[in-house]
């Protein structure tokens, strides 16, 4: 009897193996190049390792292949590309804007916040939130970027020539300067404490979703639900919310007393030093709720979009900038030297226009966001078929578009690996694929947050170049990365500051 059901076991399962591999569009499917498959679990067990390996084994992955490859794991069949050609396919226009299933993971947080919504949704969010990055309403928030910028410098000061580990103290500006620009709150002291537990509740966040990434049986909803890793991750969910519900609160009540600050027909900002009523984006969400555009609900997912979105990203973007630029004096001299020619030996902060004249800084910051691009990879599910790389591509398919892999081709970009900020000269950049540099996505799903990313970038980087000095303690070749939503390193990166004489 036992030898009976044995072999319809095992009949069962070349059956199935038979059809998985064997259906029309899985034959087609097969045709893609990836990795060797496994009897019925096709890729599976690859990323079944742990999350710090994960990212090596990525790029290495990405290295066997030309710009395209598959991963099949039934039912799931994904394929990853790092190509520019196929990327504008992807990218360029709304046929291809749905969000891939690998964000699912991200929902019970960001829910259908402007990161994950598609369709009307998305739109109509997209459209009443773009005027609140409006160059105008920057030049406000750059005010607030200044002020930060100079109590970060403050914060180094304390540390001269001491070993820092960087990343938590950009982490802190980078949260705090979100709050003070598009939320309209200041962190007290009190809610500073709050914003600690938030910053870890998010590293921690980071590390259940590539938790339950690399074990891919937990996709399935119900054996997720019954996992310790759910109640986990929804206990972690629970702190992060906590705290934008007080930045939410917070904000209310401030309108509330003195009512909105939203005045459309004053015009923003001449002169770049007073200090005018801010249109935070917040503000903005609250106005929309009062005309029944939005409830309270849409407002959180959207807070707890952009608080995530506009700190973490940053944070990443200027630690590896700094590392960059300790590692590199002659580019940081370059730096320092541009300052000089900007600032002359004023200690005054930066204005918007001093800002614009950092043409070397932001030669820097491209090249930084091209080898360290913090959001590394971007994904789509594709509703229809679609040829890439002249494979045909079924719907269906989850399409993850791997830019780190993509910004460290050796064909795009000559010795990938060097840092070399001139490459972004528009001389040396005619020939390039627009979509050969991504750092911030492209098309109509672009970052939205990206002018202010930048200005941000600017302001920490000017204001700390024009005091200190950086010099390496890490090396770039000794980071080791993990790549949950944001890239990150897994140890701490060290530097020391030094005071220049200005
Ligand atoms: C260096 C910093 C940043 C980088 C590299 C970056 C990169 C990106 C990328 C690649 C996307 C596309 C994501 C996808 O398609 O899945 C994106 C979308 C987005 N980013 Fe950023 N971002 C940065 C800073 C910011 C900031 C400062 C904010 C907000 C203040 C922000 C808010 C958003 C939002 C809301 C989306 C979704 C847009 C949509 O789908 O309509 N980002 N970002």
């Amino acid at each position: 009897m036992i030898y009976v059901i044995l072999i319809i076991i095992v009949v069962t399962l070349v059956l199935l193996h038979l059809y998985i591999n064997y259906h029309e569009e899985a034959r087609e499917f097969l045709k893609i190049p990836g990795l060797k498959d496994r009897f019925l679990i096709g890729n599976a067990l690859e990323i079944f390792i742990s999350p710090d390996k994960l990212f090596d084994l990525r790029a290495a992955v990405a290295k066997q292949f030309k710009g395209i490859f598959r991963f099949y794991s039934y039912p799931y069949k994904s394929i990853i590309i790092y190509n520019p050609e196929d990327a504008e396919i992807i990218l360029s226009g709304m046929k291809f804007s749905e969000k891939s299933r690998i964000y699912e993971i991200i929902k019970p947080w960001l829910a259908d916040g402007l990161l994950l919504s598609s369709g009307a949704k998305w739109q109509q969010r997209r459209k009443i939130l773009t005027p609140a990055f409006h160059f105008d309403i920057l030049r406000q928030f750059h005010i607030t970027m200044e002020e930060n910028s100079k109590q970060l410098t403050e914060t180094l000061e304390k540390n001269i020539e001491e070993t820092i580990n960087i990343k938590p103290v950009i982490t802190d500006y980078t949260l705090n300067t979100i709050c003070e620009t598009a939320m309209g709150t200041k962190l007290s002291e009190e809610t500073s404490a709050a914003g600690k537990t938030y910053k870890n509740a998010v590293l921690e966040l980071g590390k259940t979703f590539a938790e339950r990434f690399i074990k891919v049986y937990l996709f399935f909803e119900f054996i997720f639900s019954l996992s310790s890793l759910k109640t986990k991750q929804q206990k972690t969910i629970q702190i992060v919310q906590k705290f934008t519900e007080e930045v939410i609160n917070k904000r209310k009540e401030y309108i509330d007393q003195n009512g909105s600050v939203i005045n459309p027909t004053e015009p923003y900002g001449d002169g770049v030093y007073k200090k005018r009523k801010k249109a935070a984006f917040l503000d903005l969400l609250l106005a929309a709720e009062n005309e029944g555009q939005i409830d309270r609900s849409g407002i959180q997912e959207e807070v707890d979009t952009f608080m995530f979105e506009g700190h973490d990203t940053t944070a990443s973007g200027i630690t590896f900038l700094l590392l960059m630029l300790a590692n590199h004096q002659d580019i940081q001299e370059k730096v320092y030297q541009e300052m000089k020619s900007i600032f002359g030996d004023s200690t005054r902060p930066a204005t918007t226009d001093d800002l614009a004249q950092m043409k070397y800084l932001e030669l820097c910051i491209k090249e930084t966001l091209r080898l360290y691009p913090p959001v590394h990879l971007v994904a789509r599910k594709l509703k229809e078929p679609v040829k890439l790389s002249n494979y045909n591509i079924p719907a269906g398919t989850e399409c993850l578009i791997f830019i780190f892999d993509l910004h460290r081709r050796e064909d795009l970009y000559k010795n990938a690996l060097t840092f070399d900020p001139d490459r972004f000269l528009p001389e040396n950049s005619v020939d390039r694929h627009p979509y050969a540099y991504i750092p911030f996505s492209a098309g109509p799903r672009n970052c939205i947050g990206k002018k202010f990313a930048i200005m941000e970038m600017k302001s920490a980087t000017s204001a700390i170049i024009r005091r200190f000095k950086l010099e390496a303690i890490t090396k770039p070749e000794e980071i080791r990365f993990v790549g949950d939503m944001i890239l990150r390193s897994i140890d701490p990166i060290y530097m020391k500051v030094v005071k220049r004489k200005i």
